[in-house]
């Protein structure tokens, strides 16, 4: 299990300042999401951890061992055992669905690569996608396949950027109990982005709510509802 810790990092594209001395460590084998309005910085935390931006100045440490500092990348993303699914990163276009999900599994030496496919597209109610290459699916259903390899990979930290952002409101409440019961099942720390309060309270042990580039509060479900910060009340009411 393992703890990810930003120290002061700030971070600007070109001239654009994105986040200013932002400090956090989000704690291993848990599930902590990035609440916050549109363009406050989120995503650019995620790309921080998993080393496809590299942070102007502070040190970013997963564990103990610093993966970026001062402007450098010290580990590249992938050795840093980090499954992700960001809206801009597709499924491969010339594997099939299965071919997509079983990579993972195979990497990680799985004996019953047929099962543990067959048993992630039940999951997800996709079974009969099997055969389908990606652009046969629709928006939501790469969605389902690209969280279903994230997690046939068994990352060690798990980054998700509005991973139920194209799925069926219906489908969103299930698969989210999916997601979380295999997090607690392998305990691997989750970082999970959104802009919906309803489903940072539904999905993190713990929140950060952002505000242009600054953690305007952070803690359980239940000091985020108590907060002082009247930024923090206002967004969490809407
Ligand atoms: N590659 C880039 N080049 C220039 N500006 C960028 C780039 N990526 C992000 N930005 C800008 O940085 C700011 C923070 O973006 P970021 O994607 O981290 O925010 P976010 O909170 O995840 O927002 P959203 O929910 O809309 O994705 C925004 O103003 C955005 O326009």
């Amino acid at each position: 299990m393992y703890k990810i810790t930003l120290e002061h990092i700030m971070h600007s594209y070109e001239d654009k300042e994105v986040l200013q001395d932002f400090s956090f460590s989000f704690e291993q084998g848990k599930r902590t999401c990035l609440l916050g309005p549109s363009g406050c910085g989120k995503t650019t935390v995620l790309r921080l951890v998993a080393g496809l931006e590299k942070p102007a100045k502070g040190v970013i440490k997963i564990s103990e061992t610093v993966v970026s500092e001062n402007g450098a990348i010290l580990i590249p993303p992938h050795q840093r055992k980090i499954g992700f699914v960001f809206q801009d990163l597709a499924l491969w276009p010339h594997f099939t669905v299965y071919d997509n999900i079983a990579f993972g599994l195979k990497e990680n030496k799985e004996k019953n690569v047929k099962g543990k496919v067959a048993e992630l597209l039940d999951l997800f109610g996709i079974s009969d996608k099997a055969p389908k290459y990606p652009h046969q699916l629709s928006g939501g259903q790469k969605q389902m396949v690209a969280i279903a390899r994230s997690l046939a990979m068994q990352p060690e930290i798990l980054l998700m950027d509005e991973p139920l952002a194209n799925i069926d409101a219906h489908l969103k409440e299930r698969i989210l109990q999916h997601m979380k019961d295999i997090q607690r099942q392998q305990q691997f720390t989750m970082l999970y982005v959104t802009h919906d309060q309803k489903e940072a309270m539904n999905t993190g042990d713990y929140i950060v709510v952002m505000n242009a580039g600054k953690i305007e509060a952070a803690g359980s479900k239940e000091e985020i509802s108590h907060s002082s910060s009247r930024f923090v009340r206002s967004f969490i009411k809407t």
